[in-house]
């Protein structure tokens, strides 16, 4: 739940594709009837780890591409023209001649991906996973350029954070996992990931703000007293890993995705995803994870699961408008249907049969071709949708490929569209209007699927957007979570800035045992230029207000991280062997009044999910983060004010100043701040009736 509510706190010829259409019934094509995909061939998974050398093969968009990767491919007819500088190794310039701010250095990406289809993993025996590799030769020196997406270090390490160069044997580490590890990756992982200037940032001398640290960021927010003085203030946030500007993108592979890779051949479902403003980095960050993590999954099923019957399949689609297209099949429109096991199914959705990268990689550039984009300032080609990648490991029972295989694990990259487009109400036209509310809706619900996931919840917010409800089946169970907030590092950008590392310290703060201090505003610059003047001192600052923001949220009760946590949505009276209350009298005697300041946030998801269908909760949710930004734009408007009353102040002690003329200004700037108060107290009260009609009570309302 968001604010007061509970705010705790991304063919070659010769490789192989395959795909079949799943129908709604879960009518696989049997017999090994893949559709065969047109220029695609089927290649026998055992011969996939002799793929064609990628030498020739530029991935993703033209050399100095400016980082417009998956939009360059498409404005160069979809080719792979010029290379791209991350991905395909031999292509790669040497360091020295690639610019450090990053923009000779994108490509653009997007990933997008999923199966949503049912899973039916309940049949199949646990595996004990062997030692991965053991084999050491199999993966250590020989690195085949066929599988080899990684980057160039760069020369220059400042700062470097977690940016050092892998070690050559990580894979063998991070795959040498066995169910006790499983159940260590953490449920939900927070990452936040800087980007460099870019060029436009530049020309405008427009400063970067973001310090890092290891895994701790400071924001340095310029603002201005009332008399007009500038000072900074530091907004310090605490997140699992901080990947600074000079971090490469087989670094952030690491820190997100490598260690998951392993447990989806456990049952275990993951998913990925980038969250930030337009043009912060999602889609550069997102698109290369599903190479580098199908390289991974590849690697694992011809070595260690070799002839045990794995089949990895990719799928991809969009969620735009709340409809949803399929990215591989012309935007062909696909409809959500439920099954009887409230399973997730996408009637007509395409799953491809891959077995080498390369098939993965034309289908991830084919559907990040057809992804619907717009032009932002930040951004020529922005995302207007979420899309969504997935990676299904599927087996064959019986070995003989005549049934069709059952789903084991997957992982889902979700490359979601641009933060800050939720709240594009004003200008533009309706059809962007409509596009900002969903997209708006679906981030807010996402954000409340994680905590209740995180929460143990009896309940789950699925159906607040169709993006939860499409993700539903990769939030059940044993799941894993890794959202990548990323973030631009200039001034102009603060405000967005501040409110994607909110976001992402909130949903952070229900990790277990994460209880960082938060977007603490530590100190204030400058103060030798702290004003004289007398009003100021009177005047709350806008900390004051940001404050409340992310201080005032409770700290996370402890939970236990065992992997039973996630197998099923239970009853919240069942847990912990405890009964809970049913009635709502008595949760809200427990739950609404403790102190005389109960507020929603206070109250256990569980019973708060009980009282309110999902529609409700999520039409409060909404409602709940449009008065929060009622009240920041009023500060906003307040502060403005204050600046008009000084230079009227200023003005009114100059000789000759005309009386008449300072009391109709001071009038006018006395009504304006009347009406700005009455508006915001009228959201108020209309909040507070909405949420005692809905039996949520705000003690010290008055109501
Ligand atoms: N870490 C980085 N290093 C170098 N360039 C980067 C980095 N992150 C992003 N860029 C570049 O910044 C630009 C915007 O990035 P990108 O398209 O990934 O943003 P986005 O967040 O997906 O935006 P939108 O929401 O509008 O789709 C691109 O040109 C990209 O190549």
């Amino acid at each position: 739940m968001n604010g007061m509510m509970g705010r705790q706190g991304g063919q070659r010829s010769g490789a192989a594709a395959a795909h079949h259409q799943r129908q709604y019934s879960e009518e696989i094509p049997s017999n090994g009837r893949w559709l065969q995909s047109a220029g695609l061939q089927h290649l026998h998974p055992s011969t996939a780890t002799s793929i064609p050398s990628l030498q020739d093969f530029n991935f993703y968009g033209g050399a100095g591409g400016g980082g417009q990767g998956l939009r360059t491919y498409r404005n160069a007819q979809r080719g792979f023209t010029g290379g791209n500088d991350f991905y395909a190794e031999p292509t790669t310039p040497p360091v020295s001649s690639r610019q450090k701010n990053g923009e000779d250095l994108q490509n653009d990406f997007s990933p997008g991906l999923l199966d949503l289809h049912s899973f039916d993993t309940e049949l199949l025996p646990e595996m004990a996973v062997p030692g991965l590799y053991e084999s050491s030769s199999l993966y250590h020196p020989v690195r085949d350029r066929s599988f080899d997406y990684s980057e160039p270090q760069l020369a220059n390490n400042k700062q470097i954070g977690r940016g050092n160069a892998l070690p050559e044997n990580n894979l063998l580490k991070s795959f040498a996992v066995d169910k006790e590890k499983t159940s260590s990756v953490a449920k939900i992982k927070v990452v936040v990931r800087k980007r460099p200037l870019n060029k436009k940032e530049l020309t405008k001398n427009e400063e970067d703000i973001i310090d890092t640290h290891s895994n701790s960021l400071t924001v340095h927010e310029t603002k201005l007293k009332v008399d007009l003085t500038a000072y900074v203030e530091k907004h310090e946030f605490v997140f699992d890993a901080v990947l600074n500007e000079e971090v490469s993108n087989d670094e952030v592979y690491h820190e997100t995705v490598e260690h998951i890779v392993p447990i989806i051949f456990q049952r275990v479902k993951a998913t990925c995803f980038a969250y930030g403003q337009t043009g912060s980095g999602k889609t550069y960050t997102m698109k290369p994870l599903p190479l580098k993590a199908s390289r991974d999954i590849l690697r694992l099923m011809h070595h260690t699961y070799r002839n045990q019957g794995f089949q990895l399949f990719v799928s991809f689609f969009e969620i735009y408008g709340g409809k949803l297209y399929d990215l591989l099949s012309d935007r062909k429109k696909l409809f959500m249907r439920e099954d009887g096991k409230q399973q997730v199914c996408i009637v007509g959705l395409q799953e491809y049969a891959v077995s080498d990268v390369e098939t993965i990689n034309e289908l991830i550039e084919k559907g990040s071709a057809t992804r619907s984009t717009g032009t932002t300032g930040a951004n020529e080609e922005s995302s207007r949708s979420h899309a969504i990648l997935q990676l299904a490991i599927k087996r064959s029972v019986d070995g003989s490929g005549s049934k069709p295989p059952r789903g084991v694990g997957k992982l889902s990259f979700i490359d979601l569209a641009g933060s800050e487009r939720g709240a594009d109400t004003t200008d533009n036209d309706k059809q962007t209007r409509m596009e900002g509310a969903e997209i708006n809706k679906s981030l807010l619900a996402l954000k409340e699927c994680i905590r209740a996931l995180d929460n143990d919840q009896g309940h789950i917010p699925f159906r607040g957007s169709k993006l939860t409800e499409v993700l539903r089946d990769s939030f059940m169970g044993n799941s894993r979570t890794v959202m990548i907030s990323c973030i631009s590092p200039s001034s102009g950008s603060c405000e967005h800035t501040l409110n994607t590392l909110r976001y992402a310290d909130r949903v952070k703060s229900l990790s277990k045992g994460n209880n960082p201090k938060k977007d603490i505003l530590s100190s204030t610059l400058n103060l030798k230029e702290s004003t004289t003047l007398p009003l100021s001192s009177a005047l709350p600052s806008a900390s004051t207000f940001d404050d409340d923001i992310t201080d005032t949220w409770p700290e996370q009760n402890e939970r236990d991280d065992s992997e039973d946590s996630y197998e099923q949505e239970k009853p919240a009276w069942k847990k912990n062997g405890k009964l809970e209350p049913h009635n709502l009298s008595s949760a809200e005697d427990k739950f609404w009044k403790p102190n005389g300041q109960t507020k929603l946030k206070d109250l256990p998801k569980s019973d708060f999910k009980k009282l309110h269908p999902d529609d409700d909760l999520n039409a409060l949710l909404l409602e709940e983060e449009d008065l929060v930004n009622a009240h920041r734009k009023q500060v906003e408007e307040t502060m403005n004010i204050v600046k008009e009353e000084m230079n009227l102040l200023v003005e009114a002690d100059q000789p000759g100043n005309q009386l008449d003329d300072y009391i109709t200004r001071l009038n006018a700037i006395l009504s304006q701040k009347a009406d700005g108060i009455l508006q915001l107290q009228n959201r108020l009260a209309q909040f507070q009736k909405r949420l005692k009609e809905h039996n949520v009570l705000v003690a010290s309302s008055g109501y």
